[in-house]
């Protein structure tokens, strides 16, 4: 059975707290807000059972999600970090890419960044021999984007780049972190150079997120917005992911918000 939270862009860091404590509080849930109401996809399961429909029901495929969901995650980025806000002499990011469709994420993001005027570097260490992240990262490599061979130090990276962004693990991450993303996230912990998470801070238990775990300036939800978003205290929250047909939407009751014109963003 599907559970969903109402979440305002403003007002709820007040009651996050006591929200989470509840556990399992049932939708509709009001609290005061200046901004768009979103609802929560509650549950992993759920996050990963939408996923799933949208390709065996209603007919999409995984690159062409994963384009749009990157696609999204460039965007938002522009509009937090536009080029002219930059604090080092080059537009310089740091993409950190996870073994999987998150990974998969970062690497779209970063080939559109790449067409957007900035200069994406790639870490991706664990790379998954399947055509699609093959063909991703071919694409990566013939628009001239450096891949790094190792996870640079945090000093380097303050001194390097003006973001970092995180598309290491998304809704299917479980249990302690392996390596090597155990000493990346170590690194990433302690670099004040901001992070943008793609769906989810990496490390964070997607329901519960994580304590001592990332604390990013950006997060950009796909699809909706998912439980362990309640936590994220950065400055930028943009929903991503503008392809959810309306049968699935009134199936699992996302009510998502209008996204303004033709926009494949939206701030929250
Ligand atoms: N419909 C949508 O919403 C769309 C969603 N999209 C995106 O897909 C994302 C979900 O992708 P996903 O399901 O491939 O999983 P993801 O979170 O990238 O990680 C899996 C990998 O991580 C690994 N791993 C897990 N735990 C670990 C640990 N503790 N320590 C170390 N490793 C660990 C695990 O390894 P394994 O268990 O296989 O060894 C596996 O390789 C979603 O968040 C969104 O960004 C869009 O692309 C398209 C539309
Ligand atoms: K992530």
């Amino acid at each position: 059975m599907l559970s969903v939270r109402t979440l305002f862009g403003i007002g709820f860091l007040v009651t996050q707290q006591s929200l989470l404590g509840q556990g399992h509080v049932r939708w509709p849930l009001q609290l005061t807000s200046t901004r768009q109401t979103v609802l929560i996809a509650d549950l992993q399961e759920e996050a990963q059972h939408i996923d799933e429909e949208l390709f065996s029901e209603y007919g999409f495929s995984v690159d062409q999600l994963m384009e749009l969901a990157g696609l999204s995650c460039a965007t938002a980025i522009t509009r937090a970090y536009p080029i002219t806000s930059l604090v080092k002499g080059r537009p310089s990011l740091l993409v950190i890419c996870g073994p999987g469709n998150n990974g998969g994420d970062g690497l779209v993001c970063a080939r559109h960044l790449k067409l957007f005027g900035y200069e994406p570097t790639i870490l991706y260490p664990k790379r998954p021999n399947k055509p699609l992240f093959q063909g991703l990262t071919t694409q990566c490599q013939k628009m001239e984007i450096p891949f790094l061979t190792e996870m640079p130090e945090a000093e380097v990276i303050e001194e390097a780049y003006n973001l970092v962004i995180d598309a290491i693990f998304g809704f299917s991450f479980k249990g302690a972190v392996r390596e090597p993303f155990d000493s990346i996230l170590d690194v990433l912990k302690k670099t004040t150079v901001p992070i943008a998470s793609v769906d989810i801070p990496s490390g964070w238990d997607v329901e519960q997120g994580s304590a001592d775990g990332l604390q990013p300036d950006m997060l950009i939800s796909l699809t909706a917005p998912k439980k362990s978003a309640l936590l994220f205290r950065g400055r930028y929250h943009f929903l991503g992911g503008r392809f959810v047909p309306p049968g699935l939407e009134r199936k699992y009751q996302l009510n998502l918000p209008q996204y303004p014109g033709t926009d494949c963003v939206l701030q929250l």
